[in-house]
């Protein structure tokens, strides 16, 4: 696999990559955070739509998801498995760092974990977000939360937090998606459909249109989709490139929220595997490329609802892995860590698409919310 430098010259020179070593004296492992039983659903859907103009029968919808799991979202599980896989990498390379685990949207909240870090004398934090692609909901709302919770623990002036780059075309992340295609296509292959009639479509969140054409700083000028589609995409060429075979694709949205009147990315998941069926597509691999773990949105919208829609169509779906607990994205977190602590040369550091290796440090009005507009936001250039 090739690795492609980035030669962007504003992106190698500017404030965005740091060039001067940091000492981090532990990590925030940071998340969206979910639902453990029935009686948290509500108060957990109510913490992550607040002020968002969520309508109400999609709460309802939302809720009928983890109703049906037990009212556990199982990205909590993930996010303890996916920290002692962190810690036991750091320990088997001897890198003293310890782990920290906060959540955006429930216990433990990353708050909590800014008050368990001063207690034990932490006072520099890297962190890194389970996203990693550049938009609202997937980068500057993290950077809005860090800020929020210091603001409320009172200790802003006591604790520096900093994040690892948007790590979507980063080898460790990106490895996972390729196994799992290859993977995928064998097994259409032996069933004996041909290539001709297999389609990949790679999935991931749906955003509102103007947050996509929000997302990223807006230099980079990715036109109408931001940073966020042109990352993806690129991504899919990545992984297809690998694959071998070059079948056709897709990128596809899926999880769509908001009212109705608001446009948000097309097509959805499953109007693309009517739209494939219709054409004599016989197989799909779904690649949920916006996801690093199995989490409602892989086990409900892509595993029941995307599985129910082919299947019903009479087409082979097979959904490939999300990175979880991959060796290849364990360790290339780790290196996205070392990275930012070691202040490593842009022109060292892997990325597999040209578009990266993406910044360390977002500049001002990078990713913000097109409704909400700005609101304060740390690990990035100020305001
Ligand atoms: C881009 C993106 C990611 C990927 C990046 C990342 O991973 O961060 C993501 C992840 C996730 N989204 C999740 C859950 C929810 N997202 C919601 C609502 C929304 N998501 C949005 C975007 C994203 N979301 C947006 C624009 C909204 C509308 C409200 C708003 O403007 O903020 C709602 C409210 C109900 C609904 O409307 O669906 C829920 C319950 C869970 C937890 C799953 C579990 O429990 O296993 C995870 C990992
Ligand atoms: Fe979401």
């Amino acid at each position: 696999m090739t690795v492609v430098r980035n030669a962007t010259p504003a992106a190698a020179s500017g404030p965005e990559h740091v060039t001067e070593p940091t000492a981090y004296d532990a990590i925030l492992l940071a998340s969206f955070g979910g639902p453990e039983g029935q009686d948290d659903v509500i108060p957990f859907l109510r913490n992550v739509t607040r002020g968002r103009g969520i309508p109400e029968e999609r709460l309802e919808e939302v809720a009928h998801h983890y109703r049906a799991f037990g009212g556990v979202s199982p990205i909590n599980a993930q996010n303890r498995e996916l920290k002692a896989a962190l810690e036991a990498e750091l320990a088997r390379r001897g890198v003293d760092l310890p782990v920290l685990w906060g959540n955006r949207n429930w216990a433990p909240y990353i708050k909590d974990a800014f008050v368990e870090a001063n207690e034990r004398g932490f006072t520099r934090l890297i962190a890194i977000g389970t996203s990693a692609y550049s938009s609202y909901s997937s980068c500057r709302q993290y950077r809005e939360d860090y800020a929020a919770a210091l603001a409320d623990t009172g200790l802003e002036d006591v604790i520096q937090i900093d994040k690892v780059r948007q790590f979507f075309d980063h080898p460790g992340f990106v490895q996972p998606f390729i196994d799992g295609v290859r993977g995928a296509l064998a097994s259409i292959a032996a069933e004996g459909i041909p290539l001709e009639q297999t389609h990949v479509l790679f999935s991931t969140h749906s955003i509102p249109e103007a947050d996509a054409a929000k997302s990223g700083p807006a230099f980079r000028g990715f036109g109408d989709g931001g940073s966020y589609v042109a990352q993806h995409r690129a991504v899919a060429e990545v992984v297809i490139a690998a694959a071998g075979d070059a079948p056709a694709w897709d990128l596809v949205f899926q999880s769509r929220s908001g009212p109705p009147s608001v446009p948000w990315l097309e097509p959805d998941v499953n109007d693309a595997i009517r739209d494939l069926a219709a054409t004599g597509i016989r197989a799909v691999v779904i690649v949920p490329l916006g996801f690093v773990s199995d989490h409602m949105e892989v086990k409900w919208d892509l595993d029941t609802e995307a599985m129910e829609t082919a299947q019903s169509l009479g087409v082979l779906a097979i959904r490939v892995p999300t990175p979880g607990v991959h060796p290849a994205y364990v360790s290339g977190l780790v290196d996205l860590v070392l990275e930012r602590r070691d202040a490593v040369p842009v022109a060292d550091r892997p990325a597999l698409t040209e578009l990266g290796p993406w910044y360390d440090v977002c500049r001002s009005g990078c990713c913000e919310n097109a409704r909400l507009g700005f609101k304060p936001a740390v690990a990035g250039l100020q305001p």
